[in-house]
Order: C-alpha cells, then structure tokens, then sequence
C-alpha cells in the first residue's frame, strides 16, 4: 500500500551540472507482468532487477493473497512460485493496490474467470479512476462487478465459473485494457481475440509468448489483432527486468535543461511501444544519443547519453505516437518550457485519467512557475521561454501523482528559481530511488 498519509513538500534549487552514471530501477510494466505471469505459471519464477517501488510491491502482496508463493531474496530477485493458470485461491481479505492502475486492472482481469470474488481498493487517486473500462470486457467473459457509482472503487468482482473467451475491440489506447482481457482470456477455453486501433506498450503479448502460451499478432486494416488460446500450462520463467524509459526520462530531461549536464543512462529498455519520448526529445534538436544498441532478455536496450542543450525548439508532437510516451508527457512539458518556440502535445485525452488528470496538473504548476499553458480536453501547449528564461519560484501541487512530483523536481534543476511540491511521497511508487539518484548527480532539493 503506498503511504501517502504524510505529505512530502520538497523544493527543488537550481543545479550544478549533472554528471555520472544514472542507473534508474527496474521496468514497472514488465516487474508487475512479472509477478502476475509468475503466479500463473507452474513452478518457480525468478525475477532480477524487480522494480521494489510502492505499486509493484502492491501487487506482489495481491498475488500471494490469492495464492502464489512470492520471495524476496534481496538485492533485486525474487522468486514466484505460481499456482497455475485457473489455480487463483479466493482471497480472504480486500486487495489494495495503493496508487496502482496497472496493479487493479491486470489483477482484477486475472482473476475474473476463476470462480471466486475479490473485492478491491486502492489510495484516492485509484478509487477516482474509471474502471469501467475494465469491467465492461469482463463482463463479456461472465463475471460481475459491483463498485462505487461511476465504476470506480473499492470494487467487487464476482469471476465467471464457465468463462466463455471472448473477441475485444478496445475502446481506448490502453495497454491495460487489452493485458485485462488477454490476462482473463488465459483461463477461459478457446481463442480469446482483442483488437487494438492503435498500438500500445506490447510486454503482456511478448511475456505470455516467452511463458509459452500460443499468442499471435497479426496487423490487419481492423488494427492490430492479437489470438490468445486460453488454458495453456505457463512455464516458469527467468527474467531480467530491463531499467525503465519511463524512469530513465527524468534524469535525461534533467540533463537537457541543466547547464554543463553530461549524463549517461545506461541499460535502458527501448521497445519502441516505449521510447516515443526520447525520439521526440531528438526532434526537438536534444543532445541525446543511444550508445551500444543491444538485446537483453527479448528487448531492445541501449545507453542513453544526455548532454545539456541549449538550443531545443519546441515542436508539434506527433499523435500518433502518444501511446509510446504517454507517461512522459508530463515531464516533456517541463523540457518545452525550456526550448525555444511552442510545443504541442495532442491525442491524449488519456492523460486526463491517470494518478491525476495530468494535464490540468501540468498546466496549474508551470503556470505558477511562469510558463505559458493552453489547453483542450484532448490536447495542451506550452510556450518554450528558452534555456535561461524559465522564472520558476512557484509551488505545484503533485495531487498524488509521482510523475507530477518528479517532473516539477527536474523543472526546479533548470530555472533562475527554485520550485516546490506540496508532496513529494508519491514518487515511492515508481521510483524509490529518485532523490539519492538526481542528487547523486548534482540535484540540490531540500524537504521544507
Ligand atoms: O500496461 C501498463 O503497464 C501501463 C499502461 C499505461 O496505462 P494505460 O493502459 O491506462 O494507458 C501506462 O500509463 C501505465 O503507467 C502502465
Ligand atoms: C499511469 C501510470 O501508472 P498506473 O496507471 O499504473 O497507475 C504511471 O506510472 O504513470
């Protein structure tokens, strides 16, 4: 569960030049794929590199509650000892998955053909986001759900005892969505079908296929379709977590703004269902290079170097690849306050659902630090002052969100002033490492 009972405030100082080596954690995604594959394999998974922040943790608490044996040896492994596809055990208690989106909904998918009933909660942040888009699929397998009025919870899922599998066309760009339905699929007999208009972050497809269920992607004018055969027996898995983009984007876009910066981030996981930001970034003219191009554990992974660059434009970003770097819109804003010329961020009304409605929070705090926002339902823009013309000296609420607090942090490392967050607590959820790590290479924050 994550504590946010305690508000964090952290301010954030104009800093020297960022230098070092920045080795961010483990991949979210792929540590809660992990951990849920895991238990739903037969035997013992190993997993290294976990990421051991607040969600992930969450969710690892979930899966022995319903059944699965998890270990943590220390340093980064653990092991899962799974329970079988359809071997999921009715919890005893109410599941709660603290700030996590990724943790409720893929959970909730994975129990929802097994005949049991869970009820779950989370932080209020989770229990302000919409679920329905979870439980309308689910109910086309057969189970139930009853939550709070508009489909938000705590909720209680009631899983289907004859799953019948079931063909998707999901109604939003959402990897989660599509996992909740591939991941309910697996314990329903037959071919389950889910049908995606645009393509999102594929780890769930690319993990069931490495835990040996037979699970195709076609491309197709519909979009992309991926067939999951359902009751397959999971194999036990070693796994390798690569470090996380979406963490590795914080020291990188600190590195950007920040006078004299050259930071190396190595070992970074680049699908390109991922790494959208870093192409923009490019685009914008970033001093940022992808050194030593490799394969780790069925993903592309490369180094990232990030030199400070003072003569960024701001750009349009292209739509169409929102979904890529949809978790790093927030912070991107940060860096277009600092280019020259306007930035354009549209296509993501997604943003509006997440920890927080991110555009809003965005707009609010670069508001108060002097940066000029305009915004839409489905789009937002931000004017560049240059490298030396970001006043800052404002205070941001975070609204429980960790990349809101994490962006406003890199904001304070650039600007002639500092700037604070009213709560610095959430960023546990994805990234416990975060202040030693940005101080480590030259970040001054201090806790008021
Ligand atoms: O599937 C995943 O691991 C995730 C999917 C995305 O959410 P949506 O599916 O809501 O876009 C992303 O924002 C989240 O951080 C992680
Ligand atoms: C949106 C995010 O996470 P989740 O949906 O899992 O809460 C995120 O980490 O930015």
């Amino acid at each position: 569960m994550s504590g946010h009972g305690t508000p964090i405030p952290m301010t954030s100082h104009r800093a020297e030049p960022l230098k070092g080596v920045a080795e961010v954690p483990g991949d979210k995604s792929i540590s809660h794929r992990s951990l849920i594959l895991g238990a739903m394999a037969i035997g013992e998974t190993r997993i290294s590199g976990l990421l051991e922040g607040d969600d992930v943790l969450d969710t690892a608490k979930a899966m022995q509650a319903f059944g699965a044996e998890v270990v943590n040896h220390g340093g980064g492994k653990w092991s899962v000892f799974g329970v079988g596809v359809g071997g999921f055990a009715e919890p005893d208690q109410v599941i709660d998955c603290g700030n996590s989106g990724t943790g409720v909904r893929l959970i909730m998918g994975t129990m929802a053909t097994s005949p049991i009933t869970a009820t779950f909660t989370g932080d209020a942040s989770l229990n302000g986001r919409p679920m329905a888009r979870i439980t309308d699929p689910l109910a086309l397998f057969g189970a139930k759900a009853v939550g709070r009025q508009g489909g938000r919870l705590p909720m209680t899922i009631v899983g289907a005892a004859e799953p019948t599998p079931v063909r998707y066309v999901v109604p939003v760009p959402s990897a989660q969505v599509k996992s909740a339905v591939l991941l309910a699929g697996l314990n329903a007999p037959g071919k389950t079908v889910v049908i995606e208009k645009e393509a999102t972050r594929d780890h769930s497809e690319r993990m069931l296929a490495g835990f040996g269920a037979e699970i195709t992607v076609e491309d197709t004018e519909e979009g992309r379709v991926i067939t999951l055969t359902g009751r397959p027996e999971l194999k036990p898995q070693e796994i390798a977590v690569p470090r996380d983009p979406s963490s590795a984007a914080f020291p990188v876009c600190a590195a950007l703004i920040t006078p004299g910066s050259d930071v190396l981030v190595p070992g970074i996981g680049l699908n390109p269902t991922r790494a959208g930001l870093f192409y923009t970034l490019q685009d914008m003219g970033a001093d940022l290079t992808f050194e030593n191009p490799r394969e780790e554990g069925g993903e592309p992974v490369a180094d990232l170097r990030a030199k400070y660059s003072p003569d960024m434009q701001g750009i349009e970003v292209p739509p169409a690849r929102a979904a890529s770097m949809i978790d790093e819109y927030p912070v991107l804003s940060v860096v277009a306050s600092f280019a020259h010329g306007k930035t354009m961020m549209a296509g993501v009304k997604e943003l509006r659902v997440k920890e927080s409605d991110r555009i809003d929070a965005m707009a609010r705090g670069l508001r108060a630090n002097g940066v000029t926002v305009a915004e839409g339902e489905d789009w937002w823009s931000v004017e560049g002052l240059g490298p030396d013309g970001v006043p800052g000296g404002g205070t941001c609420e975070s609204f429980l969100d960790h990349r809101i607090a994490m962006s406003f942090m890199v904001m304070g490392m650039g600007a002639q002033n500092p700037v604070t967050v009213d709560d610095g607590s959430p960023i546990t959820t994805s990234f416990p490492i975060f202040e030693p790590l940005m101080t480590g290479l030259g970040a001054k924050f201090t806790r008021a």
